[in-house]
């Protein structure tokens, strides 16, 4: 169980000051006793708590062993004795954190329990607001002085003061009581191992660095979502919010990470030097492309005021001044009670010059910080086959198959370092102010305007938040900051254009290949019209062998004519579908004999027990008319606006279904044929969504669309849905904002 690896010699003391509260319980006392376990403590060491809280050792030792029990997990028999021989070293002294003579005793009793010449780390597990006065008290006991022990360590936790004039003062007045060589700023996420694992990545390779530059890589997204709430740190929260609690700090230092030049030595010094001179040279956040949130009910929270400003989400864009990344956008993002717990860099590299493979998706770089650490390259592969298309595939190193060894959790590798005195994942002074040089701007513009942000619902989906920041506001809600509600315009992402109509189709035919040849029960939406008609008679043509047996086809519309008529979809496309794969395949369209609202109402129950079922929804078509219209939408109002929620989850959302709601309407006379199509919700159902839209005559929609898309049913289906896009063959012309993306 205790082998000596590595492990520090002098012997030691570590004070937590705050030893009673949430910190030393959840994570300090928990990796002390796993460095324990592992060997890495000295041979002589003691845990001493130190708080206001009357307790005695006997008290603290029951609750430092109600906090080591799901930490461990030894051989049999092994538990006990490892608790017992832990908890022998665990002491705890009650004090006030304003009185030096309560730190004096403190002293005096470590000295009898270690000896004078222990070494001292002394742990500022306390609120910020009472870091100075125990600072001082720890220096006026003489704890701080290193000239009678071998060292004396302070490790302080964030926040480091709540912007850039509070923090420099609370350096230059904990620099008056510590050197700065005795200081550790903790960021914990400096020692979680995919954090660390990013110089290792970027300067240990030499098929990264050159291509890790502006020439090659589009944007980088920086990503923080918590399933949790505040969960019982209301207070301290409300105080400072999502940019204070983890964008200044955790998502800040990810970034230096990412976009700093190599340091010349792996030193603390050198490594703080370009995270500094990076971060220098990022441009402060602006409201103009920041968008916050708040959780709903968290102003309902033990702690919160009733009328808390608050932010618990933030998205902000951010641009680094170095030649290296002139022009690239660092997508950040942080929020409390998403949808999920994970934190993820996602490096994008540029699209190749010319889409020369059918299928191609642009490379990305995934590195997962948490949860089940990994780092997933996406490349373009083949699809086996006698076509040359290739489909994204990602090549995966997962932290948990490759090493067999547990990662040790972020703050057991900061205390090792504490204890090893090595400060190299620890925060300097100068990258810390010029850290709070790029919130502090936006930080006390918002104190200073005291808007409420928009809220969003517990546990609903970051991107779909990003959604509503940029092209529409919340149903019913004022429109986030600085949007003025439903008038921005689609972003460029949305287009992707190409050079010929030809090459268009040559992508989508792969496009709906890759999806055929999936083998999970799906449903593929499928438009009619004579361009996508050329584009399943090429795929028809080359057998792609899909899996017909696990995928559903559904149209967007008809013509409510019978099946022979030439006007008819399904008459035209079910021909052409049979010969993609072996078994015959299951196409959902409206009865030809039915009248229309009837055949309306049997397709929407059909499609709703489709729905019930295991399908996805995951790949659909659509075109847009030269009015604005998608299947056979022609009216804006009948593509209301949806929860963000409720779109692109690859199933129709349950209250969809129960209140019977249409999911197949007659829609009337258009063009003197009478017209069956897919509702909102059918449409927005869909994982994937490719507007096909080729040709001149279509420039003018499209630019009305990109424009205002609020005011047609397709602009509203593209507004609403965030994976959907536009592929055209039409370049737009407004000043580049819409270019070949
Ligand atoms: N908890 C976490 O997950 C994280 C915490 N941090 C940081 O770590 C530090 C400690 O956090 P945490 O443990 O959550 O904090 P707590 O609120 O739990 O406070 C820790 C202890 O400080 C004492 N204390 C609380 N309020 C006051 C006060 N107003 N005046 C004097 N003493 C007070 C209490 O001990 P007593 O009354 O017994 O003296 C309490 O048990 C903070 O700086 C926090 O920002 C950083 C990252 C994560
Ligand atoms: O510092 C903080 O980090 C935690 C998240 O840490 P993680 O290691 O679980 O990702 C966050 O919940 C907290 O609000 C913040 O203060």
């Amino acid at each position: 169980m205790i082998g000596a690896v590595n492990r520090p010699t002098t012997p030691t003391s570590i004070v937590i000051i705050g030893a009673s509260g949430d910190l030393a319980r959840k994570k300090l006392i928990p990796a002390l006793f796993h460095l324990f376990c592992n060997g890495f403590l000295p041979e002589r060491f003691r845990v001493v708590g130190f708080a206001r809280t009357p307790l005695d050792d006997e008290s603290f030792r029951q609750e430092v062993a109600e906090t080591l029990t799901t930490r461990f997990q030894p051989e049999p028999g092994e538990c006990a004795l490892a608790v017992g021989h832990f908890l022998k070293r665990c002491h705890y002294h009650q004090g006030q954190y304003t009185r030096a003579d309560d730190f004096r005793t403190l002293g005096r009793r470590i000295e009898g329990l270690a000896g004078p010449r222990s070494g001292l780390l002394l742990y500022m597990a306390i609120p910020p607001d009472v870091f100075l006065d125990t600072a001082r008290s720890i220096r006026a006991a003489g704890l701080a002085d290193e000239e009678e022990r071998p060292w004396s360590r302070v490790v302080i936790e964030k926040p480091f003061g709540r912007d850039t004039a509070s923090s420099s003062e609370l350096t230059r007045a904990l620099g008056k009581i510590f050197s700065e060589n005795q200081t550790y700023r903790i960021d914990h996420y400096l020692g979680k191992e995919a954090i660390q694992n990013l110089l290792a990545l970027r300067f240990g390779n030499r098929i990264l660095e050159p291509l890790w530059n502006r020439e090659h890589i589009e944007s980088v997204e920086i990503c923080f979502s918590e399933d949790i709430g505040t969960q019982g740190r209301a207070g301290y929260f409300d105080r400072f919010g999502i940019i204070r609690d983890v964008v200044q700090n955790h998502l800040l230092q990810a970034l230096a990470l990412v976009a700093m030049e190599q340091p010349i030595r792996l030193t603390p010094g050198e490594i703080a030097r370009e995270k500094d001179r990076v971060l220098r040279a990022t441009r402060p956040m602006n409201a103009a492309s920041t968008l916050v949130g708040q959780y709903e009910g968290y102003r309902q929270e033990p702690g919160v005021p009733e009328d808390s400003i608050t932010e618990t989400f933030v998205r902000t864009t951010l641009h680094v001044d170095t030649p290296r990344w002139y022009g690239v956008p660092f997508e950040i993002t942080a929020g409390k009670a998403l949808a999920e717990r994970k934190t993820e860099i996602l490096v994008r590299f540029r699209d190749l010059p010319v889409a020369f493979f059918p299928g191609a998706a642009t490379n990305t770089l995934r590195i997962r910080i948490q949860p089940d650490e990994e780092i997933e390259l996406q490349l373009n592969n083949k699809v086996p086959g006698m076509n040359m298309t290739v489909t994204p595939v990602g090549l995966n190193m997962l932290y948990q198959q490759e090493f067999a060894t547990a990662l040790p959790e972020a703050y057991e590798r900061l205390l090792l370092d504490v204890l090893r005195g090595d400060r190299s994942l620890f925060i300097q002074q100068e990258e810390l102010a010029a850290a709070w040089e790029v919130v502090t701007p936006y930080l006390q513009e918002r104190e200073r305007l005291l808007k409420r942000p928009p809220e969003y619902p517990y546990g609903c989906q970051a991107p779909h938040i990003f959604l509503r920041s940029d092209e529409t506001p919340y149903p019913g809600e004022e429109a986030p900051e600085a949007t003025p509600p439903g008038t921005r315009p689609l972003r460029k992402e949305r287009i992707r254009s190409f050079p010929t109509k030809e090459s268009a189709r040559t992508e989508l035919q792969a496009e709906l290949h890759c999806a055929l040849v999936r083998k999970n029960p799906q449903v593929i939406m499928l438009a009619g019209g004579s361009t996508p008609l050329e584009i399943y008679t090429a795929l028809a043509e080359a057998s792609p062998r899909g899996e017909l047996e696990t995928t559903g086809f559904i149209l967007s519309d008809d013509r409510h004519v019978p099946r022979n008529d030439e006007r008819s979809n399904v008459g035209a496309i079910f021909p052409l579908i049979s010969r993609w794969g072996p078994a015959r395949p299951q196409l959902l369209h409206p009865d030809p004999n039915l009248p229309p609202e009837e055949a309306a109402l049997t397709l929407s129950r059909h499609i709703a027990d489709l729905a019930r079922g295991s399908s996805s929804f995951e790949l659909g078509i659509l075109g847009i008319g030269s009015d604005g219209h998608t299947a056979s939408l022609f009216d804006p109002a009948l593509v209301p606006l949806l929860s963000p929620e409720e779109i692109g989850l690859g199933r129709i959302p349950l209250r969809f279904l129960e209140e019977e709601t249409p999911l197949a309407l007659a829609a009337g006379i258009r063009l003197g044929v009478e017209r069956v199509s897919l509702t909102a919700p059918v449409l927005l159902a869909f994982r994937r969504l490719i507007f096909l839209v080729l040709g001149e005559e279509k420039r003018d929609i499209i630019t009305r669309i990109v424009q205002a898309p609020r005011e047609t049913p397709a602009g509203r289906v593209l507004m609403q849905h965030p994976q959907a896009q536009i592929w055209t063959d039409i370049t737009l012309t407004d000043g580049g904002s819409h270019g070949s993306h």
